[in-house]
């Protein structure tokens, strides 16, 4: 069944109501360690249940990042979609960081998995690769669009080895002379137009880290005659970046930008971790709205 709302409508409600912020869910050895929790599926569910209870009513987003349940096997899932469960009754926005990416039959399946409504890995958004080709993820994109799901393509990420890759410059394409980056920037920006946006924020976004330099990358601010561009930025808190510089560092595209933080959150431990949140939100305060 169609969301007339949408990803991108279930977005603008979470920045108005809850601010930017979207707290990560990467259930690390280490930080297990320091909540007290054993590195087994059982304690990446634990952690996962805890750190959903923490932001419900405080912040609207939440990013399970997939890999740190996967490295359980079948009960790391069993683990995920119970954190899952939990964060659509709790109606948080949630972004599965799958980072996946293959050839159009297959990445449909990684689609169907993570953007089927009523699926048990249901997410209201998917991290995802177009490494293979834009078009390659297109069968996504339309699964996505018929499901009012949300893509995030990854484009200009946050480590710093990506920079050779993804600053390469095109030499054929009607997009030559852009870096990868930016191609896939005003690519995914073109299908974010062309979705429907009931609000002010499209469905179809791009990753990009709060550590890149827009400019260098090759990427240009969206023209802003369509719904705003979905950013999910990681690279805040531990990896270096200020919150509450965001709209200097992303510029044009602030408006969709995904404040997004892992370590710097859940650091804070199970008794601390509330307050932390309350207290990242206001360092992204004057994003609100
Ligand atoms: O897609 C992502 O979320 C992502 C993209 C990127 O460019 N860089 C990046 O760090 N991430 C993810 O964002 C999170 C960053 O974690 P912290 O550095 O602890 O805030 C991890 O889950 C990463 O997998």
């Amino acid at each position: 069944m169609t969301d007339r709302i949408g990803f991108g409508g279930r977005l603008a409600t979470a920045f108005a109501e809850r601010g930017r912020l979207c707290v990560g869910i990467d259930p690390h050895a280490d930080l297990l360690d320091r909540w007290g929790l054993p590195d087994t599926a059982e304690g990446a569910r634990e952690f996962g249940l805890r750190v959903v209870g923490a932001v419900a009513g405080r912040a609207g987003i939440v990013k399970p990042q997939v890999a740190f349940f996967e490295r359980h096997g079948a009960a790391g899932y069993a683990a995920l979609e119970r954190v899952l469960a939990e964060a659509r009754d709790a109606r948080l926005v949630i972004i599965a960081d799958a980072k996946r990416g293959d050839i159009g039959t297959s990445v449909a399946a990684y689609g169907e998995a993570w953007l089927t409504p009523g699926s048990p890995l249901e997410a209201d958004a998917m991290t995802i690769s177009a490494y293979q080709g834009l078009g390659s993820i297109e069968p996504v994109r339309r699964q996505a669009e018929a499901a009012g799901k949300g893509l995030l393509v990854l484009a200009a990420t946050s480590n710093p080895e990506a920079r050779p890759i993804q600053g390469a410059v095109l030499q054929e394409s009607s997009r030559a002379g852009a870096t990868v980056a930016g191609a896939i920037v005003s690519g995914v920006s073109a299908w974010n137009r062309e979705t429907a946006a009931p609000s002010g924020i499209g469905s179809m976004g791009v990753v990009i880290g709060a550590t890149v330099d827009l400019v260098a990358a090759g990427i240009e601010a969206a023209d802003d005659s369509g719904p705003a561009l979905p950013v999910l930025a990681p690279g805040f808190g531990h990896q270096g970046a200020e919150p509450a510089d965001f709209r200097r560092i992303f510029g044009g595209l602030a408006d969709g930008v995904i404040v997004s933080e892992s370590r710097s959150v859940l650091a804070a431990g199970p008794d601390g971790i509330a307050d932390e949140i309350l207290r990242r939100l206001d360092l992204v305060g004057a994003a609100r709205g």
